[in-house]
């Protein structure tokens, strides 16, 4: 009976066999029959369903499956996946949203197929992310359309947790969706990990995965690959044609498919752009006003910094608008930025205050509006914020906030490039009886609340500093600015000190530099103590442990009144201005929820108005007020106003006077920080001192721009039955700097 039954098994196992080998043999005769001429670019509204091209049933069944079942091709699938089968090189560009993504997955999985990859046989792709969240939606798009095969993928995104346990599996992995980073952590460290089979290598977000942040670790990655054949997919919708990048890449003569190169815009069809002119100090208003008459949108809010998405969130949070407001940015610790990310994700209606870890490939459904907050330092940025709506077949909307000087000085003009099709972009104004000021109560929020003013300290200290380091020196300058109003408008009671401003010696250009090699100086640091962790751990048979780092109802305003192309809120004119806020808080705005009132003492206890007759007896205001005569509401207006300047002087008078109370906490908390620091230094040089001095080579971690931080890392094995940790990061490098770092290293190491 038994060899029965293992008669019967070895036959299917046969025919099964000999099935896979027959599709494949049909497959590869199809592909080569059915290429297209190089060169060749279908017509962008030829429609193709994915069953007509010569790919496996397994990736059909696993395209078919997904959430929203994939029949047809987008215009990018269309003109790159028969190129893709038929092994050639690619440079793919296509707006954003367009459905990229697929474009490269598809031609990955039907690549080692045809190979008969099986996780025997190790590395055969790798995908490489600029961010971690973004190789996150990519894996989980590999493992919706790859469902039925039996790859195994791995997830790297850098950070320190689960390396150990990663070196376990990366031998036995077929396909790696990795961040440069953490990728090459793995090449150089993880002993008998090799990629010489590697048969495809893709790069979404060519073009930010080529600049300066991340080249030096590409090219070293480069130098662990296969030096034969090798198939290269790059794709962006900013892509690059820059000679000097594709030569880093040895791309043997790669097919440019730049789909909507001859549509007349950039931008998608369905996102509708615009922009308004808001001085600095009222972007707050402005910002504030915005979410208040569009709550029942889910929005993503771009800031410059993370000291600014974070000061935001705290305030608006406070402020209480009436819809959930989130926040996301490289300095949050890697769960938390995980929750907020699958949280967003899945909400209706939302605010997302994000840096530019979020900017690029993201794919949040149904988000109606995206708001630059903070003008974006160039072009391609411009375009891959703004894509975050309008993504595929739905509409979306984008609005960019400008500084007066920013305008003048021709942002609009910076977006539109010469060699490439214009960004649609129409001006708007601020309707002012929709305008709710907010700057008293952030005043007050921010007297009271001494983390909040460390956070608009620091919010205002990096926004200047953003936009000292601006790459465009024609539009931004440092000198534009009224930094003493932008102080005062984020509550601060004076302007804190920009030390980088007082050292005229040093230009634009070598504080960016100092800034990078002090980051990179900061990395080796942590480099050598974690190489030196990760070797005591290895020697005690243990992993490496995780870093430590760390609504209220409203009813909803009437939408884009607030965004008009006539009436223009006066900005400039304060006594204008304080007309309009206090004919808000009269209540002109349409909104159920009136803003709160706040006391004259500055505390937001509840309020009882009366006002007292000439016997000394106390009436109720509201009946006054409707009796009154003209004179009377014109005398209750001028108190009005002479009662906010009240309220400014007490506010002044009590952040003075808290003054060294909160210096004294400050300074305390500084203390006890350093003192855990300390100790915490200590500790581990006591534990290194017992090893004897010895290093073990340590984190890399993706690093590009101005953010930092750090994360925890899943491998995913097999496709099913993974679970997912999103993030990001990125760096900067240069020769010299690691001449600097191997040297080092090569003396802890002993070598030198
Ligand atoms: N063939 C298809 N049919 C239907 N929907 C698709 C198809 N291909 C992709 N999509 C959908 O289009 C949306 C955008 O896809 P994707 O994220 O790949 O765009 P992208 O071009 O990579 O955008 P970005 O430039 O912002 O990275 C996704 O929600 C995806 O599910």
């Amino acid at each position: 009976m038994a060899k029965k039954k293992t008669g019967n098994y070895s036959k299917r196992k046969a025919e099964s066999k000999q099935q896979l080998e027959e599709e494949i043999a049909s497959l590869s005769k199809r592909v080569v029959e059915e290429a297209p001429a190089c060169g060749y670019a279908p017509p962008l509204n030829q429609t193709m369903a994915f069953r007509a091209l010569p790919i496996s049933e397994k990736t059909l069944q696993g395209l078919e499956a997904c959430k929203t079942p994939y029949t047809t091709m987008t215009a990018i699938q269309n003109a790159c996946i028969p190129h893709a089968l038929a092994g050639r090189d690619i440079l793919g560009a296509a707006r954003t949203g367009s459905g990229k993504t697929l474009a490269f997955v598809v031609p990955v999985l039907e690549c080692l197929f045809r190979h008969r990859f099986t996780p025997a046989d190790g590395p055969g792709a790798a995908i490489l992310s600029p961010t971690r969240e973004l190789a996150v939606q990519i894996f989980q798009v590999l493992k919706a359309a790859g469902k039925f095969h039996t790859f195994s993928v791995g997830l790297l995104i850098g950070g320190k947790k689960d390396f150990h346990e990663e070196q376990q599996h990366v031998a036995t992995t077929n396909i790696f969706i990795a961040t440069p980073g953490r990728l090459l952590q793995h090449l150089e460290q993880t002993p008998y990990f090799e990629m010489s089979e590697l048969k495809i290598l893709v790069l979404d977000e060519a073009d930010r995965i080529l600049d300066m942040g991340f080249r030096d670790q590409l090219v070293r990655i480069l130098s662990y690959l296969p030096d034969g054949p090798r198939q290269t997919l790059l794709f962006s919708a900013t892509q690059t044609t820059d000679v000097s990048d594709l030569a880093t890449l040895s791309l043997r003569k790669p097919e440019y498919l730049g789909v909507h190169d001859k549509e007349k815009t950039s931008t998608p069809d369905s996102l509708q752009q615009s922009y308004v002119v808001v001085p600095l100090e009222h972007k707050l208003n402005a910002i504030y006003s915005f979410i208040k008459t569009h709550l029942r949108c889910k929005t993503i809010i771009f800031m410059a910094s993370c000291a600014q998405v974070r000061h935001a969130w705290e305030l608006f949070c406070s402020l209480q608008p009436g819809v959930p407001v989130m926040a996301i940015h490289g300095k949050l610790v890697q769960h938390k930025r995980t929750q907020i990310y699958f949280d967003f994700l899945q909400r209706p209606r939302a605010v997302l205050f994000a840096t530019d870890i979020a900017a690029r490939g993201l794919d949040f459904p149904n988000v109606d509006w995206v708001v630059q907050a903070d003008a974006p330092e160039d072009r391609n940025m411009y375009i891959h914020r703004a894509g975050r709506t309008a993504r595929y077949r739905n509409g979306g909307k984008s609005l960019l906030i400008l500084t007066p000087k920013e305008e003048e000085k021709g942002f609009i003009e910076m977006l539109q490039a010469k060699n490439s099709a214009p960004v649609p972009i129409k001006k708007v104004s601020i309707n002012p009886t929709k305008t709710v000021v907010v700057t008293q109560r952030a005043a007050s929020l921010v007297a009271a609340n001494v983390d909040l003013q460390r956070l608009a300290k620091k919010a205002y200290q990096s926004y200047v500093s953003c936009i000292h380091l601006m790459p465009s020196k024609e539009v931004f300058s440092v000198q534009d600015l009224n930094l003493d109003s932008f102080s005062e408008s984020l509550g601060l009671s004076s302007t804190p000190d920009l030390k980088f401003l007082k050292d005229k010696t040093q230009d634009r250009e070598e504080r960016r530099e100092k800034k990078n090699v002090n980051r990179k100086l900061q990395r080796l640091k942590e480099q050598i103590k974690a190489e030196k962790l990760a070797k005591r751990l290895a020697k005690e048979g243990k992993t490496a442990p995780e870093t430590e780092r760390g609504v209220d109802s409203d009813s909803e305003e009437s939408g884009d009144e607030l965004l008009v192309s006539k009436k223009e809120q006066n900005w400039t004119d304060p006594e204008k201005l304080n007309d309009q806020s206090i004919s808000v808080k009269l209540s002109e705005v349409n909104q159920e929820r009136k803003p709160k009132r706040i006391r004259i003492d500055g505390t937001n206890a509840p309020n009882k108005h009366f006002k007292f007759n000439e016997s000394g007896e106390a009436e109720d205001i509201k009946g006054l007020i409707s009796v009154a005569p003209e004179e009377s509401i014109q005398k209750s207006k001028e108190d009005l106003e002479t009662a906010a300047t009240e309220y400014m002087r007490k506010i002044r008078e009590r952040v003075v006077s808290n003054f060294e109370k909160d210096k004294a906490e400050e300074k305390e908390r500084i203390r006890n920080k350093h003192k855990k620091r300390k100790l915490k230094e200590k500790a581990e040089k006591g534990d290194l001192v017992a090893e004897n001095g010895m290093a073990t080579l340590a984190t890399l971690d993706d690093d590009a721009s101005v953010e930092s931080d750090d994360s925890e890392t899943k491998l995913a094995r097999a496709m099913s039955n993974t679970d997912a940790q999103p993030s990001s990061d990125s760096s900067d490098d240069e020769g010299d700097f690691r001449a600097q770092e191997d040297f080092a290293l090569s003396i802890i190491r002993g070598s030198a």
